[in-house]
């Protein structure tokens, strides 16, 4: 009998009320908000916070940091209960591990895979090194740190990887499927992450790909 997994789906980059009911009326597991200015999907915690209260039970805010300071993910932290975090920079480990201690939030630790050369990317040993994190995001090393629409060569990952991936980076309804059996067996599961390839225009959602996504992801799973 076959016995179909469920990939979990963060959906990120949100600024709109509309979009954040339609991610949810999707399927999506999580809403992730970007709290980095530069970025032009960023927006201030009090919008964060006015956003992720929109959310019904089970389904989880995100807070996307980037070489932030500890009173500023702090100040994230109360503003949105029950966030996990996400550290797209460069945080260290023991950064890493502090703001969860310090918040009582998971974390995500993003590892930026070079386009180039994604075989020599040592994820076994990045794995290790944030062994606290509660999964690793795999995304694409693009200038601005994310957010760029760009995959990377997933087949050039190592297969044994002791962590949770979060597959990202260029992800779209056409590519995700792909994705997914190419490294569901990679790590100890395989969850997704989409921002640019469910978008009408920076920071602005499409209801109608964030459907034709999680639909996707189902096709997926329904043929594992
Ligand atoms: O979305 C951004 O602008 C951003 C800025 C800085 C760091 C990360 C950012 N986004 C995250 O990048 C990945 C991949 O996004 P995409 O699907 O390739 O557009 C995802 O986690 C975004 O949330």
């Amino acid at each position: 009998m076959s016995n179909p997994q469920r990939t979990r789906i963060k959906m990120c980059g949100f600024t709109r009320e509309a979009d954040v009911d339609a991610a949810v009326q999707a399927g999506a597991d999580a809403i992730g908000f970007v709290l980095y200015p530069p970025s032009p999907r960023n927006v201030p915690i009090e919008r964060a916070a006015e956003l992720a209260a929109r959310l019904p039970a089970f389904v989880t805010p995100v807070l996307l940091f980037v070489n932030d300071r500890p009173e500023r993910i702090a100040q994230a932290c109360a503003s949105v209960p029950g966030a996990v975090l996400q550290f797209h920079g460069d945080e260290t480990p023991e950064f890493c591990a502090a703001m969860s201690l310090a918040t009582g939030r998971p974390h995500l630790k993003a590892a930026r895979i070079p386009l180039e050369s994604a075989g020599d990317f040592d994820l076994v040993k990045f794995a290790q090194s944030h062994s606290t994190a509660q999964a690793i995001l795999l995304d694409a090393h693009v200038d601005g740190f994310g957010g760029g629409g760009k995959t990377f060569p997933w087949s050039q990952l190592p297969p044994n990887v002791e962590a949770h991936l979060v597959l990202s980076g260029g992800l779209t309804p056409a590519n995700v499927t792909d994705g997914i059996r190419t490294l569901r067996s990679h790590g100890r599961s395989l969850a997704v992450d989409v921002s640019s390839g469910i978008e009408a225009g920076k920071g602005l959602k499409d209801a109608e790909k964030m459907q034709q996504f999680v639909a996707a992801v189902r096709a997926a799973d329904n043929a594992s």
